[in-house]
């Protein structure tokens, strides 16, 4: 396998997901990237599953580099432990790039799970779709919104099909089994659980050329498991109404030039999981409801990344300003914050060969 391989990389925009109302639903594709570059050309006659991993970026020496303990490398052996391929071929160096903050609601995990079935598809010679290869992405990262917009790009909407009942069992298998520990079944000659195809369906629509996303980043992690743990299991007919009205609107308005900042930061109020989040993110409802359209002009909406705790203003113009004032609002409470602009991304993830 390995000599007819060339050399490649592997190119993964962040994500972040529910822009207020959308909770597990919108995702929005944007420009800061994890990349891959894969080459086979190693002599290491003891990597472990014939695959060396070096690392520069955001989490350097703190991500794993052994190939079934890193999230990418080991989804990947996941694909190819699905058909049958338990090794990546002879000599297989990934150097992984990461400009990706972990934990902070860009979608880290998301990327580093798209890249890996990405990846697996690639030196398995797999021939997957990008709909199939959501499929296993799905089995990893059960929410669709942040691997659905960093596998296609650009501004989606997903859902998850209703399964039958023998595919619904194939899909709730618990992720320890989908993606074991190296003690279980990626070593014991095993064949993983494989997903059901079409788990996922998505649309992407259209973003107003006009708007940006200013993403304020604090210095702490939130991982995205905690930010699910406060949330409740059910929720008020109204509460639930609220974020329906306006998540209707909010995917139009957000495709209309010029925008309407008044009815684009209405759309983007939220009820379900803003709220339940703010024990976990100082300053946030703070921020959320004393900066609006009128106090800073430029604005359009302002929300909760993903799992947090990076704050997204949607924005058109008066970046710094607005930058300036969420950084200020988070200095009082002693959280420390960079901030950037970043450009919706319309490609999605990329397979480059060098
Ligand atoms: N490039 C990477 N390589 C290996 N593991 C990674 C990489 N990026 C993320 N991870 C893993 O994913 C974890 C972060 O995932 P988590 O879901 O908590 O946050 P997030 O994806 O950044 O945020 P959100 O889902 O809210 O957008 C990291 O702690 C790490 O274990
Ligand atoms: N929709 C998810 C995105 C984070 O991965 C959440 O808010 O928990």
């Amino acid at each position: 396998m390995a000599g007819t391989l060339k050399p490649f990389t592997i190119k993964v925009p962040c994500s972040s997901a529910n822009i207020g109302p959308g909770f597990d639903v919108v995702g929005l594709a944007l420009s800061i990237y994890l990349t891959l570059t894969v080459t086979f050309t190693t002599t290491d006659p003891d990597a472990e599953h014939n695959c060396t991993i070096t690392y520069e970026g955001d989490g350097a020496g703190e991500v794993p580099l052994k190939p079934d303990h890193n999230l990418i490398t080991r989804t990947a052996l996941y694909v190819l432990k699905c058909h049958d391929i338990r090794d990546f071929p002879a000599g297989t160096h990934v150097h992984i790039h990461n400009d990706i903050p972990l934990g902070r609601g860009l979608g880290s995990s998301g990327a580093a799970v798209v890249a890996g079935v990405m990846l697996g598809n690639t030196v398995g010679q797999l021939g997957l779709s990008k709909d199939r290869m959501m499929d296993y992405t799905l089995m990893i990262e059960r929410h669709p919104d942040n691997v659905t917009a960093t596998m296609m790009g650009g501004f989606v909407g997903s859902y998850l099909r209703e399964l039958d009942p023998k595919d619904t069992e194939r899909k709730e298998i618990p992720l320890s089994e989908v993606l074991p520990e190296p003690a279980g079944g990626l070593d014991t000659g095993l064949r993983p659980p494989e997903p059901p195809t079409g788990i996922g369906h998505h649309i992407r629509f259209g973003w107003a050329k006009e708007i940006k996303a200013i993403a304020i980043i604090p210095d702490f992690e939130v991982a995205t498991a905690t930010a699910r743990g406060v949330l409740p299991t059910e929720y008020s007919k109204k509460d639930l109404i609220f974020n329906l009205q306006r998540l209707a609107v909010l995917t139009t308005a957000l495709t209309r030039s010029p925008p309407d900042p008044e009815l684009i930061y209405q759309a983007m109020q939220d009820k379900v999981h803003q709220p339940y989040r703010k024990t976990l993110i100082p300053a946030l409802p703070d921020i959320l409801t004393s900066m609006t359209p009128n106090s800073h002009p430029g604005l359009l909406g302002i929300c909760l990344s993903g799992a947090g705790p990076t704050i997204l203003a949607l924005a058109t113009e008066n970046f710094q300003s607005i930058a300036d004032e969420i950084l200020s609002r988070f200095a009082k409470e002693g959280v420390h914050c960079i901030w950037k602009v970043l450009e919706p991304v319309q490609d999605g993830a990329q397979v480059i060969e060098l």
